[in-house]
């Protein structure tokens, strides 16, 4: 397993209780930091890490980052490098679980500062002891411990660590946020107590995932890439049942990493209802009496192309008699026609139109959902299943 240790007091400690608790067992562990070269000291804070790991004969990797484009916001950009640099190398080392130093102080901020933002369940449920991400496993063993007690836990073995001066920058929501809790402390308001209060929301958000799970489990088909929901059974649904199944389906068909939220999602609910379609999240959703048919929006993958034995949208795998120059794109509705035997196929044009086919110098080939090419040998398979929808309904 790997440690992510940025120098800072928390991922210190982490840092030698982890090296504590791995003695006589059978881990091998690993530290690792990323110097995002946003601050001068940086280098030397991670210099200071791998000095730390030499003492303690633990391996350490330093991982670069300079991909700041000067766009956005960049804590997140930060953020997310972080995590993907820290994703890649340790899964490039055969490592899967990577273990971080959240602590109580940290889920108490998230809870107050998404509370501040209107959030529901799912966002104030806060951070997960143990979450997937992609195929790691992120573990944060010290969400129940106060960041003063690890403190007090390093001056007592006498290590240092470093404060990183953007700690202190009012700029920085989580900076107010944390300057707020501690005024707060004399109301009575302990950083203990919201954590706490952040775990149950959390075994709150668990049960409902299953609830959502079980009731997916009966109410969504999976028909070529398409979901198909039983409308009857759906609309019996309360609506935050509703609410997640649609969230769920929306993320399966679109490969999108996060979900439809906040107006956009009630107004598909509203639309749904009166049984007219909307177009969100790159989906196309379709009702009719019986049933609630969401499919890939064609806009959404019109641009896209992939080259022989590539995946096409994250998860269409064609197979067939290719030649090395063909390309995979989606049919599109000016082809449709070119499809002689699409009708047998079932499938309704919204989801040809957005399902994959092959091109050879700017003719087409095969499409296989549309019945084209199929007796040649070409086939389109989905690669997604009934376990990444629970998956997405069940983790947090
Ligand atoms: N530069 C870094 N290198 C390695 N690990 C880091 C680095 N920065 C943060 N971490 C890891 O992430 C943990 C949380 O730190 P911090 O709160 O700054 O992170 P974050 O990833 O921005 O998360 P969030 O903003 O959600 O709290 C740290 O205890 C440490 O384990």
């Amino acid at each position: 397993m790997a440690v992510a240790v940025s120098g800072g007091s928390d991922s210190t400690a982490l840092l030698l209780g982890l090296k504590d608790w791995a003695q006589g067992r059978e881990v091998s562990l690993y530290a690792v930091t990323v110097d995002h070269g946003l601050r001068a000291a940086a280098a030397h804070e991670a210099e200071a890490v791998a000095q730390l790991c030499a003492e303690l004969a633990l391996p350490h990797h330093c991982l670069e980052w300079q991909g700041w484009d000067g766009q956005g916001n960049l804590s997140d950009a930060a953020r997310r490098a972080r995590y993907d640099l820290m994703a890649d190398w340790a899964l490039s080392h055969d490592i899967h679980d990577l273990v971080l130093g959240h602590t109580q102080n940290d889920q108490a901020e998230t809870l107050v500062m998404r509370l501040a933002r209107g959030a529901g369940l799912d966002g104030l449920a806060g951070m997960g002891a143990r979450t997937a991400r992609g195929a790691m496993t992120l573990h944060r063993p010290l969400l129940g411990v106060s960041r003063e007690s690890l403190r007090a836990y390093l001056r007592r073995r006498d290590i240092g660590w470093a404060d990183d001066p953007s700690n202190e920058d009012p700029q920085y929501a989580r900076v107010r946020t944390r300057a707020a809790l501690s005024a707060l402390e004399s109301a009575g308001v302990e950083v203990e107590a919201l954590a706490k209060v952040a775990g149950y929301l959390r075994e709150a958000r668990a049960t409902i995932g299953h609830v959502a799970q079980e009731a997916a489990e009966r109410l969504v088909q999976f028909d070529a890439g398409d979901l198909v929901i039983d409308a009857q059974a759906w609309g019996e649904e309360r609506r935050d049942i509703q609410r997640r199944i649609l969230q769920a389906a929306l993320r399966w068909v679109s490969g999108h990493g996060y979900p439809a939220r906040g107006a956009a999602v009630e107004a598909l609910l509203e639309a749904l209802q009166r049984e007219e379609a909307m177009t969100l999240h790159g989906c196309r959703n379709i009702p009719r009496r019986d049933y609630i048919r969401i499919t890939r929006e064609w806009a959404a993958v019109a641009d896209l192309e992939a080259c022989p034995g590539t995946l096409w949208d994250g998860r269409w795998q064609v197979s067939g008699p290719f030649e090395p120059e063909d390309r995979i794109r989606a049919l599109g509705e000016a082809s449709l026609s070119l499809c002689p035997d699409r009708r047998q196929a079932g499938y309704p044009a919204a989801s040809l139109i957005a399902s994959p086919a092959v091109w050879r110098d700017g003719q087409l080939i095969a499409a296989p959902l549309a019945g084209l090419g199929q007796s040649e040998g070409w086939s389109a398979e989905c690669l997604r299943s009934r376990r990444d929808l629970n998956d997405t309904l069940l983790s947090h």
